[in-house]
């Protein structure tokens, strides 16, 4: 295991430090954790799987939201227009046609309730806390390391090439309906991480922003750590569910 916090100590070329993010990627993105293994061996109980698609929620909701602070901070027309996508995907037309929405399907389709989940008053303190700062960090740190900390879309399409076969052979419950979310994002992912890479590598002149650009990779891999770490603890055990949070039905 590396530790990034200098990596960029004597400066890197830009092909070393794509290698160094992707490296950064390779040892923290969240498909190492023990939570996407016990997802992808079939290990999950429904309320687990309920539980990540609920609190998955959160993180959705507030894509568009940190990518709105993005789009205030850049100054190019051209970056904007670009970036602007990002907020079409996941809003649609109208605010329901895009990815929150078929987000909002994936958990019904599980037995969720539509209100309960956009609420999002059931969702674990851990996951309220790992998605208010990754807004704040958008809306706090530079241009440069808002985008910087996007790059973990770089990964999205290796997990979500590992999750989404595996949900689908190993838990009776769920169709390729209730994954449709999945299938139109691996296209979105790399069209959004390939931009963020070219902004970041054409960026990071100097060795101090190309640790700015490694640390606000190393802090999103962390916020998508914490989320899984927190459903991990909060449902190995009933006596572990914090208080207000999303319980199964029988346990109400
Ligand atoms: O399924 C996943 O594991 C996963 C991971 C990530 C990510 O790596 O941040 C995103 C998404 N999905 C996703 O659906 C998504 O829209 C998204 C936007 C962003 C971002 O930081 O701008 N990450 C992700």
């Amino acid at each position: 295991m590396s530790d990034f916090h200098d990596a960029a100590r004597n400066g890197l070329s830009s092909s070393e430090l794509e290698t160094v993010l992707r490296q950064v990627g390779a040892e923290r993105y969240h498909n190492r954790h023990p939570f996407h293994h016990r997802m992808t061996s079939g290990a999950l109980s429904r309320t687990e799987m309920q539980a990540w698609a609920l609190n998955r929620y959160c993180y959705q909701a507030v894509i568009p939201r940190k990518d709105a602070m993005i789009l205030a901070h850049a100054e190019d027309p051209a970056f904007r227009a670009a970036w602007r996508k990002r907020i079409e995907d996941h809003d649609g037309e109208d605010g329901w046609s895009g990815g929150i929405a078929r987000w909002l399907h994936l958990a019904t389709s599980l037995g969720l309730d539509p209100d309960d989940v956009k609420s999002e008053r059931l969702a674990l303190p851990a996951t309220r806390f790992a998605v208010g700062a990754y807004l704040s960090f958008c809306t706090n740190r530079t241009l440069f390391e808002a985008v910087a900390s996007s790059l973990t879309e770089m990964f999205s399409p290796l997990i979500i090439g590992e999750r989404v076969p595996a949900m689908l052979a190993k838990y009776d419950y769920i169709t390729e309906d209730t994954l449709a979310y999945f299938s139109r994002r691996p296209e979105q992912a790399s069209r959004d991480a390939d931009f963020a890479l070219a902004y970041v590598l054409g960026h990071a002149d100097t060795a101090e922003r190309q640790q700015q650009a490694i640390d606000a990779l190393v802090f999103k891999c962390d916020i998508l750590w914490a989320m899984l770490d927190a459903l991990q603890h909060a449902y190995a055990e009933p006596g572990n569910i914090p208080p207000g949070a999303f319980r199964p039905e029988a346990a109400l």
